[in-house]
């Protein structure tokens, strides 16, 4: 059977990153459909919009979709709906990508580049389950307005919505209790329930859910204590759930744990098991064109990829062991480079992993 692999580069380093994986796909020889679309601010170059109708259409008739990154400080004038940060979030709403995984996984080779003491991570593997179409990112109202009340009445204000509704919260519930069950069975659900409604009903729901998952040890934490704990102790955690805004903070912090944001790779799936699949990082502009940058979140991505969307696990385990070799090996990007290794660039890592892949 021929899966269909759609693959939108980006901007940035997105380009350089993407190319090592689709080297790395390919060369698993496997009758892969791969196409290339623009995204983002190269797409809004070409076709004056970040998400053009036809990336849209091939990311929406694939199985699944390979995605670099999106961005660049020379758009951020342009009016929001023109920004390549639309195109991500355009595809998450557009595809009803609403579970993203992010797991944070230290490889051994890496305890000393992680931000934290070696002692306080070896051996970290959490799993951060984001919700990733509702809340405040995708809530309606928002925009500027005059203030109609309040010690500002008369004022110009900035204001979003943050909400969410129950089927949003019970759908990622019982992915994340599923998740648990395969793992630790250890569940903290992350809100700020002292203070948001929205955040108390996403509390009272989880607990409701928790219902059919007896096995699992639920807990709860506000966010701010969890961004404490992440940094204090994480191995405490096994899966973390939570919502769109501060999933999107957490799964960057988690990411420094594992040596470097160029480590953590991430899958968003729909209802339908279609899913997108990209770095948790950003698309680097400092770092932009200089072949320096570290593929193997791009990387591991596209061995989710093969894992969720294609159910090829057997091949995932195959790249992913192959970065484990090359990181044995001792050879690091420069965001993961300490003494006793060795430096090697974006297209380096690449042949190296092309290479380990058995
Ligand atoms: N999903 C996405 O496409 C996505 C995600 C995050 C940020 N962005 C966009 O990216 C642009 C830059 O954002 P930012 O600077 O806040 O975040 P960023 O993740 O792009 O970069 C943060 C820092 O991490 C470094 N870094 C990131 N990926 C790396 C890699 N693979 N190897 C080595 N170093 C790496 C960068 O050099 C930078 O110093 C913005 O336009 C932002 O909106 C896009
Ligand atoms: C680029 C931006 C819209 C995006 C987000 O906030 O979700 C990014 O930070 C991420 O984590 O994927
Ligand atoms: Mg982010």
């Amino acid at each position: 059977m021929t899966h269909k692999i759609a693959v939108l580069p980006g901007d940035g380093i997105g380009p350089e990153i993407v190319e090592q994986a689709v080297r790395v796909l390919r060369a698993l020889d496997q009758p892969f459909q791969i196409d290339e679309a623009k995204v983002g601010g190269a797409a809004f170059d070409a076709f004056e919009h970040p998400l053009p109708p036809a990336t849209l259409a091939l990311a929406k008739a694939s199985s699944a979709v390979l995605f670099g990154a999106v961005g660049d400080w020379k758009y951020d004038s342009l009016p929001r709906e023109f920004r390549p940060e639309q195109a991500i979030l355009g595809l998450r709403r557009e595809m009803g990508l609403f579970a993203n995984f992010r797991p944070a996984i230290l490889y051994p080779e890496l305890a000393n580049a992680s931000s934290l003491k070696p002692e306080v991570v070896a051996g970290l593997d959490i799993l951060i389950l984001r919700e990733l179409t509702g809340d405040i990112y995708f809530g309606k109202p928002r925009g500027v307005r005059t203030a109609e009340d309040g010690p500002f009445k008369g004022e110009r204000e900035g204001y979003d919505t943050m909400r969410y509704a129950e089927p949003e919260v019970r759908r990622i519930a019982h992915l994340a209790f599923q998740a648990a069950m395969k793992r630790n069975k250890r569940l903290c659900s992350v809100d700020k329930a002292n203070v948001l409604e929205t955040s108390q009903f996403w509390r009272d729901i989880v607990i409701e859910v928790s219902q059919e998952y007896p096995d699992v040890a639920l807990s709860h934490m506000y966010v701010d204590n969890a961004a404490m704990q992440l940094v204090r102790a994480p191995r405490e955690f096994d899966v973390i759930v939570t919502g769109n805004l501060f999933g999107d903070i957490l799964s960057d912090e988690a990411s420094m744990l594992t040596g470097s944001i160029g480590m953590l790779p991430s899958a968003s799936l729909n209802a339908a098991g279609q899913g997108l699949y990209e770095p948790s990082h950003g698309s680097a502009p400092d770092i932009a064109g200089k072949n320096i940058a570290n593929p193997l979140a791009t990387i591991l991505s596209a061995a989710m990829l093969l894992r969720y969307s294609l159910d090829l696990s057997p091949l995932a385990d195959r790249i992913e062991g192959a970065v484990r070799k090359v990181l044995a090996d001792g050879l690091r990007t420069a965001d993961i480079f300490e003494d006793g290794t060795t430096k090697v660039s974006t297209s380096e890592m690449g042949d190296a992993v092309l290479k380990a892949l058995r």
